[in-house]
């Protein structure tokens, strides 16, 4: 087996000491498409934040081999941030060619191979006829989308995404789950916060069932037949 691109031990994450994720234990490897589901408040938000190396938490993360409280080169979170709108004042193709642009030398211009990158995320989620439109004025469904065409984008070794199929119609959920699949076979990592089980089916091979603890963990095709003694809720 190859060494796991992140690797959680002990992770707890606590708000007012309250626990919201409780001593999980998960390694997600390259190459894995990983469902996340859990009811509403089973903390896969925290958790996924905790992953990215953000909010607070206790217990050791290793991402891509490495420690630090720091966001990891090579790892793109997606937030579920309901209105980043504001924050950018910039075209959707600006917007998605930040995700590409060295942080240590962010003042410097996209280079050829960044708009390349860029351009061609776009296209994966099909939303290059949007590449001039203002960010601040698109819709929730459509800067979601423009917002997972810069995670794209980076190029990245593990994509993190909390709930990115949320507000977005059957086709671009669709169109979204092949850029995945593509992403996938190219050797990125994917851990995605998913609530709806026939996009969990149409695409993700792993599934983590979470509840505050991973209640289970295992191949999609094997663990979703028999979710529903485990897990009730998510078939209600
Ligand atoms: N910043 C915060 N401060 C205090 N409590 C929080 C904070 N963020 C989350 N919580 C609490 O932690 C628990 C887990 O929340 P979280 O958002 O991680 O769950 P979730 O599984 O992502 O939920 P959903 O599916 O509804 O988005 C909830 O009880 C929530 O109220």
């Amino acid at each position: 087996m190859s060494t796991p691109i992140l690797a959680a031990r002990g992770l707890v994450v606590a708000y007012s000491g309250r626990t919201a994720v409780d001593r999980v234990d998960l390694n997600v490897r390259h190459a894995e498409l990983v469902a996340l589901v859990g009811p509403n408040g089973a903390g896969k938000s925290s958790l996924l934040a905790a992953l990215a190396g953000l909010g607070p938490h206790t217990g050791s993360v290793l991402r891509c081999g490495c420690t630090g409280a720091q966001p990891t080169p090579g790892i793109a979170y997606v937030p579920q941030s309901p209105d980043l709108r504001t924050a950018f004042p910039l075209s959707a193709a600006q917007v998605v060619a930040t995700g590409s642009l060295d942080a240590r030398r962010w003042w410097r211009r996209p280079d050829a191979a960044q708009r390349a990158a860029a351009a061609d995320a776009m296209e994966r989620l099909d939303v290059a006829d949007l590449a001039h439109r203002p960010f601040a004025d698109l819709s929730g469904g459509q800067a979601r989308r423009v917002l997972l065409a810069r995670a794209l984008a980076q190029g990245p070794k593990l994509l993190l995404l909390d709930e990115p199929h949320a507000g977005l119609d059957v086709e671009a959920a669709t169109t979204l789950n092949t850029a995945l699949a593509a992403l996938a076979q190219a050797g990125t990592a994917v851990l995605a916060s998913v609530h709806d089980l026939d996009l969990v089916r149409g695409a993700f091979t792993r599934t983590i069932v979470l509840d505050r603890r991973i209640l289970a963990d295992g191949p999609t095709s094997e663990l979703l037949p028999a979710v529903g003694s485990l897990a009730p809720w998510l078939v209600a």
